[in-house]
């Protein structure tokens, strides 16, 4: 059975066909940078040997641009895999929040839509974004089952005197209001890897995952006990272009200041974090920044790694130990120095950094803490599409 796998993030689009349920990857899809006229798409087929990878660069507009490019690579008539609409027949989509209803990967149905799309609000850089690739994947599949995996479905096992703010009990039983949390497909798949590394399927972890948005999960035993993320992904980490957490003051002054709802809505979403702290979101290019001498670059680093060491240290005490810290997703996997940054100092809690393991490359998990260390420094290279297609695979059949 041939499955797609559409993971829209808020600056990329990662997608990849299954043939399940062996979980063999036949092509993976990357198009970053959406919204600029640096986008590129690294479009790679895994049937042949050597693979055969396809790289295009140039300007994509948004998301539905990016799909209609990789529905052309898919289906080309020379390289594409897919000769006819119903070679597929699932297509598992990543749907950023789900509220309290979805627990679980779910069929898509006009009800199911209709929730996704009641959930706009709370997701705004993401959920519009999943409809649309829905819609646009059930006009190119009429025939194959639409599936939406959650990220907000791994955190719900949270307890409630973590996922309940203290502001009066009824706007959370009229309105839903409580703590929520995302990027779960992930944090559930590397903490998975991490505890077959370990042997120790009780082991208390730490999830950094660090891509455009950034979020933190402490797991015991694979459950997700707390999460920095929130009520929306703008909770938590300071991240590409959100702020993560803040006085919520700030935003009644603003108001006073004559912004309207809106506009800070922009604001703390669109123009804050690493892009309002530089002018720039983009890590590879905030690195360039400091090594030409920025130092507003530079404090932004540390702004960043600072939130992130303040996390550890409250998550090390929420779960009373600490096995492995987990570093995943692109800053997470790729930027060595920024592990090494946030690991430095924390040696209360047992955490020391090996560098001359850390700035080896591999695309394999491993540890990169120093040798005998009790707390292990884990790089794990996040699967979310795997993840997605393996329960997607496991809706529709008993494995
Ligand atoms: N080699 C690298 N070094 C540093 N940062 C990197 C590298 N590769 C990717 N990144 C960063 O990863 C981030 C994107 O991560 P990703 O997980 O793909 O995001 P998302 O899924 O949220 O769109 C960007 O900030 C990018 O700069
Ligand atoms: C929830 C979220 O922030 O996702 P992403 O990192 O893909 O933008
Ligand atoms: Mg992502």
């Amino acid at each position: 059975m041939y499955i797609l796998v559409i993971n829209a993030g808020s600056s990329s689009l990662k997608y990849q066909l299954f043939d399940m349920p062996s979980d063999k990857p036949l092509c993976t899809g990357l198009i970053e940078r959406i919204g600029t006229n640096e986008a590129l798409i690294r479009h790679k087929i895994l049937t042949t040997e050597p693979g055969l990878t396809i790289e295009r660069k140039g300007t994509i507009a948004d998301h539905a641009e990016g799909l209609e490019q990789m529905l052309q690579l898919l289906s080309d008539t020379e390289t594409g895999l897919i000769h006819s609409a119903d070679d597929i027949q699932v297509v598992g989509h990543r749907v950023v929040h789900g509220g309290e209803r979805f627990a679980k990967p779910t069929l898509i149905t006009p009800s199911v839509k209709e929730a996704i799309k009641v959930l706009f609000p709370l997701a705004p850089l993401h959920n519009p974004i999943n409809y649309q690739c829905i819609e646009i994947a059930e006009k190119t599949f009429p025939r194959a089952k639409q599936i939406a995996v959650f990220d907000t479905a791994f955190h719900q096992t949270l307890p409630a005197y973590a996922f309940r703010y203290a502001i009066p009990d009824t706007l959370y039983v009229h309105e839903g209001i409580r703590v929520y949390g995302f990027h779960g497909t992930s944090h559930k798949y590397v903490c998975g890897k991490a505890m077959t590394w370990l042997q120790k399927p009780d082991a208390k972890l730490i999830s950094i995952h660090l891509g455009n948005g950034c979020s933190m999960t402490a797991v015991r035993a694979g459950q997700s006990i707390d999460t920095s993320m929130g009520f929306s992904p703008l909770a938590g980490l300071v991240m590409g272009t959100r702020s993560g957490d803040i006085d919520p003051a700030i935003i009644f002054h603003l108001i006073s200041l004559g912004y309207s709802t809106d506009d800070v809505n922009t604001l703390l979403n669109k123009q804050s974090g690493m892009q309002g702290l530089t002018g720039l979101s983009d890590m590879r290019d905030i690195g360039k920044a400091v090594a030409a001498g920025n130092r507003s670059a530079e404090l932004a680093l540390e702004i960043y790694a600072y939130r992130i060491r303040k996390y550890i240290g409250a998550y090390a005490a929420v779960l009373n130990g600490l096995d492995a810290l987990i570093f995943t997703a692109g800053v997470g996997e790729n930027d060595s120095a920024m592990r090494e940054r946030i690991c430095s100092a924390l040696d209360v809690l047992n955490i020391h950094l090996d560098s001359s393991k850390n700035s080896a490359h591999s695309s394999e998990i491993r540890d990169v803490s120093r040798d005998q260390a009790t707390v292990k420094i884990l790089v794990i290279p996040t699967n979310e599409e795997l993840e997605i297609a393996v329960q997607s695979y496991e809706l529709l059949h008993e494995r």
